[in-house]
């Protein structure tokens, strides 16, 4: 990874496992600052769980993982989770209106959120004002990810982690949230941590690609090195054969 970033999220040797088997081995490496990351590789590599260990959903067995230079055992989990956002790609809410899904977050910290806030919200996403008072589960797959979206923007975070959020969506409603992510990253510097198994969307959306097998990061770079990956292993992932 270029040295020539800040890192937003930085990992210093980490392993975590579950029931004494390894599930990340030696994970050193950053995500840029400000910077769209996509985190590739296939099912099981590990990427859910490395995602999570970057906002304390899981604490690594060994390891450093340093948040904007700060150690991660240093934040409060309410700043935490403020500082670094997540979307999932089911997009889980709670049942009743959007304004409810959204005023969550707030409602979390004892506080409330403001009619005119949560329109502004809907507008960053792309969604008018009338979405306010729609049910939940009256959405389509696409414009609930939107909300889950907006639902992240709450806090105002600094980073944003995505994991899979466009994968069951058909492909215009997948444009318009990359588009949706682009805006954010641009707009906000917010740094974007993406996994996403298409190869297509990491080669154009993401500045920056981590490509993870079987528990480790085997290649980092810009993301046209999956157009002519270095190593064997992520040669033949790209080409979809087996490992
Ligand atoms: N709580 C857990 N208990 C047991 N095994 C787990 C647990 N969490 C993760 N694993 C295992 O860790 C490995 C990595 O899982 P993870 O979900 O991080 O991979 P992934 O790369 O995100 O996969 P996918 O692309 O399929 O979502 C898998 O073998 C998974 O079965």
């Amino acid at each position: 990874m270029s040295v020539d970033y800040k890192p937003a999220v930085h990992f210093r040797d980490v392993y975590y496992s579950v029931d004494n088997r390894p599930i990340l081995k030696e994970i050193t490496g950053s995500f840029p600052e400000g910077k769209i990351t996509t985190l590739v590789g296939p099912s099981g590599a590990g990427k859910t769980t490395l995602l999570k260990l970057c906002n304390g959903l899981l604490s690594p067995d060994s390891g450093g993982i340093f948040i904007n230079d700060q150690s991660i055992d240093g934040y409060e989990p309410v700043q935490l989770r403020r500082n670094v956002g997540m979307a999932l790609q089911s997009a889980p809410m709670i049942s009743g209106s959007v304004f409810k899904n959204l005023a969550l977050p707030m409602e979390l910290r004892g506080k409330q959120l403001a009619v005119d806030e949560a329109r502004d919200l809907l507008t960053q996403v792309g969604l008018d004002a009338t979405f306010l008072q729609r049910n939940s589960k009256d959405l389509s797959g696409g414009q609930r990810q939107k909300v889950s979206i907006a639902r992240t923007l709450v806090n105002r975070p600094r980073i944003i982690l995505l994991d899979e959020i466009t994968s069951s969506l058909d492909p215009a409603s997948q444009k318009e949230i990359e588009a949706l992510i682009v805006k954010i990253n641009q707009k906000f510097g917010t740094t974007i941590i993406w996994i996403t198994h298409n190869l297509e969307q990491a080669l154009t959306i993401g500045e920056y690609t981590w490509v993870m097998i079987n528990g480790k990061v085997i290649e980092t770079g810009e993301s046209s090195l999956l157009n002519a990956p270095a190593n064997e292993k992520v040669r033949r992932f790209v080409k979809g054969e087996s490992q």
